[in-house]
């Protein structure tokens, strides 16, 4: 399985401590990283495998919505910081679009991405 993990600026580190807490369980479902540029070199320092794509304002966010319709990638955890302009907006729309055309499910903040984890446990 694969999922794709992706966040602003303002969520990254809220971001790795999510992973720290379902690394178990990530480890154990076997499961495939990919992330935008950034949010990937900080999740990879932080000790993860994960495959890097572009970062987001130079199309990652679209890299990533191209494998969701692709059938690639299972699942998208976006952390958005709603409070910060993004000159990518279009990409990210996109992107969440994308995710409801495939019905691939998606989280945007950390309460719902802990129950899609959750959702995985079951
Ligand atoms: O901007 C982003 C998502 O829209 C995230 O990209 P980075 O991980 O490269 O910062």
């Amino acid at each position: 399985m694969e999922i794709a993990i992706i966040a602003h600026d303002g969520k990254k580190a809220e971001m790795v401590q999510f992973l720290n807490e379902w690394k178990e369980v990530l480890l154990q479902k076997q499961i495939s990283l990919i992330s935008t540029g950034t949010t990937g070199k900080k999740v990879k320092k932080a000790g993860f495998e994960v495959t890097r794509l572009l970062s987001g304002p130079l199309g990652g966010d679209a890299q990533i919505a191209a494998r969701v319709a692709e059938g690639k990638c299972n699942m998208v955890l976006f952390f958005r910081d709603p409070l910060e302009k993004h000159p990518h907006e279009p990409d990210v729309l996109m992107l969440l679009r994308i995710c409801d055309v495939h019905d691939v499910p998606l989280a945007t903040n950390p309460a719902t991405a802990e129950l899609l984890m959750r959702g995985l446990t079951l």
